[in-house]
């Protein structure tokens, strides 16, 4: 078995700009990925089929799972036949928010890549796995981005700073799909660019922002309490991250961030974590 890490992503800012024709959306995000893990083990075997194997949860098995669908669109793709296991390790809430099926499927396609020897560039990649979902190029790409499209136009982000996020997850989980359909789009903004950063948290403060907020909070008032909380404990800011429910709170302080998440993760049902990004 080899085995990859899979992060979690937030959305710093999310802007919905229009429905499309497809009944997707285009937006203006700046995606994040921060040190929060699923582990995918992986293992090319005897004779055909894709086999995806996820303890203790209830996570769709076979083509359901969105890991053994990027497997089968790579191999397809290669024109190729081969048996491969697959073991998730799910530490990413699921329906939260965090685009852990996402990067469970990037990983699944660059690590396969990469075992197989197919030779198959980045782009080749997130073309294959913006078709799975459209959070899954972000993963591929590998950097803070500024996200546009669906989510597959990707420009670097640099200058951001090293601080601190603590992601509350309240047990709810919510539909993507469901928020979209929900979402009452107001003006179109065309005025959106790329921020600048030179490496202070107030900078990212200052970019919080969720279209996307609105619709689920307020079916799930526990979305505005957790920020209210976050905020109460330290935060310098507080936002849910894309659909939700996950709302995460920014801090300077790690030893703030890490007391945070220890007091918000006592409440029942509730799992909270300080992370910090990835910026490589
Ligand atoms: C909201 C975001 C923000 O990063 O993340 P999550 O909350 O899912 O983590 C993404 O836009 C979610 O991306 P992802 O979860 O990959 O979406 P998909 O599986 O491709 O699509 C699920 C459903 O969401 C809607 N959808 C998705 C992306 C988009 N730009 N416009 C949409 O309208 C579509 O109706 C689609 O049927
Ligand atoms: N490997 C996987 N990890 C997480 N969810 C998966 C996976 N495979 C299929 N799913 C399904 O995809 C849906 C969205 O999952 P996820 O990516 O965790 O959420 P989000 O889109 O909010 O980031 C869930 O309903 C889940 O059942």
């Amino acid at each position: 078995m080899t085995t990859f890490l899979a992060p979690a992503k937030i959305n710093l800012c999310l802007h919905v700009l229009r429905r499309r024709e497809d009944g997707y959306h285009d937006l203006a995000m700046l995606m994040q990925r921060v040190s929060l893990y699923d582990q995918i083990e992986m293992a090319i075997v005897e004779g055909p089929g894709i086999r995806v194997r996820c303890d203790g949860l209830t996570l769709p098995a076979g083509q359901g799972n969105i890991a053994a669908r990027a497997a089968e669109a790579l191999l397809r793709r290669a024109g190729m036949s081969r048996g491969v296991e697959i073991v998730i390790e799910k530490n990413i809430p699921v329906a939260a928010g965090l685009g852990g099926g996402s990067s469970d499927a990037a990983t699944v396609l660059m690590g396969l890549n990469q075992m197989l020897e197919l030779g198959f560039s980045p782009a080749q990649l997130m073309e294959t796995g913006v078709k799975l979902g459209a959070d899954v190029p972000f993963f591929i790409f590998r950097h803070a981005a500024w996200a546009t499209g669906i989510g597959e136009n990707l420009e670097r982000v640099v200058g951001l700073p090293p601080l601190w996020y603590v992601l509350v997850n309240p047990g709810l989980e919510v539909s993507t799909a469901w928020v979209y359909q929900n979402l009452r789009l107001t003006s179109g903004r065309d005025d959106l660019r790329i921020p600048r950063f030179s490496g202070t948290v107030e900078e990212i403060v200052n970019v919080l922002h969720n279209d996307l907020e609105n619709v689920t909070a307020a079916r799930f008032p526990l979305i505005g309490q957790v920020k209210r909380q976050l905020i109460d404990l330290g935060a310098e800011g507080a936002l849910m991250s894309g659909s939700g429910s996950t709302v995460f709170g920014v801090f300077s302080n790690g030893d703030r961030a890490r007391a945070a998440a220890e007091e918000m993760g006592r409440q029942p049902g509730f799992r909270a974590f300080a992370v910090k990004p990835i910026n490589d």
